[in-house]
């Protein structure tokens, strides 16, 4: 089975919204904002990319990248890699024609079909609704956490608070950086 992982810089009280400055949010760019940029701390983003063989998103998180991406050097092997987007209103003519082969698929029990097929790692960022609801169905095997040393209180939220039983995580690598980021590197315990 193909391993999912989940990706996210999230605030140690677990919100993830406007990491990046997208307007609309008082803390957009928190990642960024009063936060000493410390380029080791984001190695793992790099090896991350070089390893996926395919993006997951959710119609939301398409709608910030798809626009953006294609065009970034940084992003360049994601550019080569299938796209999956999980909606159940967009539709093929709603995608970018610069990204490559993008699928779009329509519910969780298709997200678990690609999972099943041949092929390497599958990464999502971001795409906090999404994420929430994989990690409830069982999904997600793997984190990729940039936990950042702020509490910002109202935001969207990785995980759910769902009334479920615990998930035992696996702490399988880690490291703090001098700017209280911490990587935190979690195999969920199926
Ligand atoms: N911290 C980080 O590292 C990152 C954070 N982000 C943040 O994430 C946020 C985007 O996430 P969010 O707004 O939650 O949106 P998502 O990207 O999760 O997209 C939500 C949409 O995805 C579709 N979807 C989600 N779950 C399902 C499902 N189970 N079945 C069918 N369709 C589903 C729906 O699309 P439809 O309505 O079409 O049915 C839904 O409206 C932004 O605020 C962005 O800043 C983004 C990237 C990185
Ligand atoms: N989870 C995650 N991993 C990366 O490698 C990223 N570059 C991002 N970026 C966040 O997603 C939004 C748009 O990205 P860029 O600004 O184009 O990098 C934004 O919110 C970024 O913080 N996320």
């Amino acid at each position: 089975m193909r391993t999912l992982i989940s990706s996210a810089f999230v605030s140690l009280d677990g919100v993830v919204e406007a990491p990046g400055g997208e307007p609309g949010y008082r803390n957009a760019g928190w990642t960024f904002k009063d936060i000493e940029f410390v380029p080791e701390a984001y190695e793992i983003k790099g090896r991350e990319q070089e390893e996926s063989t395919a993006i997951l998103m959710g119609r939301l998180s398409y709608e910030v990248f798809s626009p953006v991406w294609p065009d970034r050097e940084e992003f360049a092997h994601y550019k080569t890699i299938p796209k999956y987007v999980v909606s159940t209103t967009l539709t093929d003519k709603d995608l970018v024609s610069n990204w490559g082969e993008t699928t779009i698929l329509r519910s969780l029990d298709e997200v678990a079909a690609l999972k099943e097929t041949k092929g390497g790692s599958i990464i999502i960022h971001g795409s906090a609704t999404l994420n929430r609801s994989l990690s409830d169905a069982g999904l997600i095997d793997r984190y990729h956490l940039l936990v950042f040393p702020l509490l910002l209180g109202a935001g969207k939220r990785l995980f759910s608070n769902t009334d479920k039983d615990a998930q035992k995580l696996k702490l399988v690598e880690y490291q703090a950086f001098s700017n209280g980021v911490q990587k935190n590197v979690f195999d969920v315990v199926h």
